[in-house]
């Protein structure tokens, strides 16, 4: 077993979690996880330094997942997702996609950001949902076109169709960017602080809308936050990392917590613990 395994804490429904990395299973194709993500170091290289990014990160997502790394900043939750997207080669360890090791970006895994400026502002609203899908060969110009106004409905932007980015909010561009996203139907959405440059009321009304189209779509997520309250609130399974370089501190199950469970007891007590594991000092191996 890996160092990062046994310094793992795993509580809740991470159990779970324990039973996928058993020996046992790791050969059943019935329990490959959507995403496996083994023993993972990432560095950035230049001439004079290397930065380590992830020390040996290990964790599985399971097909319906709502993952989130949480984490302070600096320690690799951007970096394990662009390598996970396949944007950065793992200097040690595995990234696993349905058994498959991960060699670069595809349709498969998309990306939504922060950034409002992430959709091309010459390009209309409809145009922007389609162009991964034809860019791709996903679906052919008609199809792509379809399959767009579909996913703007379900996102509440039908209407705006036609508009161009410039003309929209901060929370529209960012439906924009999500449906953009979920046309691609990914085997995993990963999503990068994307509420982080909203105003507060706007952010939760996010959060509901994320929640309330995976309740409709039950697509898998991959999220990053360093909001402890939105970790609770979207994930169903949170991987606590250490601070620079990351590494994994525990996991916890917060499928009990939700926008409506914030005032509860059991909430509040799993935001204390999370708050002991994120800042307590290193655990020793
Ligand atoms: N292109 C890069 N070149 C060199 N070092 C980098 C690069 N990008 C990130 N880093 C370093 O890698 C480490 C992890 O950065 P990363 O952005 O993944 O952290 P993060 O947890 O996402 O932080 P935040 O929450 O602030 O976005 C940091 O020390 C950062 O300085």
């Amino acid at each position: 077993m890996s160092i990062a395994l046994r310094k793992r804490h795993v509580l809740g429904e991470a159990s779970l979690d324990r039973e996928a990395y058993s020996p046992a299973n790791t050969s059943a194709a019935a329990t490959t996880p959507r995403l496996a993500v083994d023993n993972v170091t990432l560095e950035y290289r230049t001439r004079q330094h290397v930065v380590k990014a992830t020390q040996q990160v290990s964790f599985n997502v399971q097909e319906g997942d709502r993952f989130v790394l949480l984490g302070p900043s600096g320690c690799g939750k951007s970096t394990l997702l662009k390598a996970i997207a396949g944007f950065l080669t793992p200097a040690e360890g595995s990234i696993r996609l349905d058994g498959n090791t991960i060699h670069g970006p595809g349709p498969d895994r998309i990306v939504v950001f922060q950034e409002f400026d992430q959709l091309p502002p010459w390009k209309t609203v409809k145009q922007n949902v389609m162009f991964p899908l034809v860019a791709s060969r996903t679906l052919g110009r008609k199809a792509a076109e379809q399959r767009a106004l579909e996913t703007l409905e379900k996102v509440g932007l039908g209407r705006f169709a036609d508009a161009y980015p410039h003309t929209l909010s901060g929370g529209m561009k960012q439906r924009v960017a999500i449906a953009r996203a979920l046309a691609m139907r990914p085997r995993v959405l990963l999503m990068d602080e994307p509420f982080a440059a909203l105003d507060a009321l706007t952010r939760r009304k996010m959060q509901e809308e994320l929640l309330a189209l995976w309740q409709q779509e039950g697509f898998t997520l991959l999220f990053v936050t360093h909001s402890i309250e939105e970790a609770q609130v979207i994930g169903n399974r949170v991987l606590l990392l250490s601070p620079h370089p990351g590494r994994v501190r525990a996991e916890l199950g917060c499928a009990d917590d939700s926008l409506h469970s914030l005032g509860s007891e059991a909430t509040k007590a799993r935001t204390q613990t999370i708050h002991r594991l994120l800042f307590e000092n290193e655990v020793a191996p």
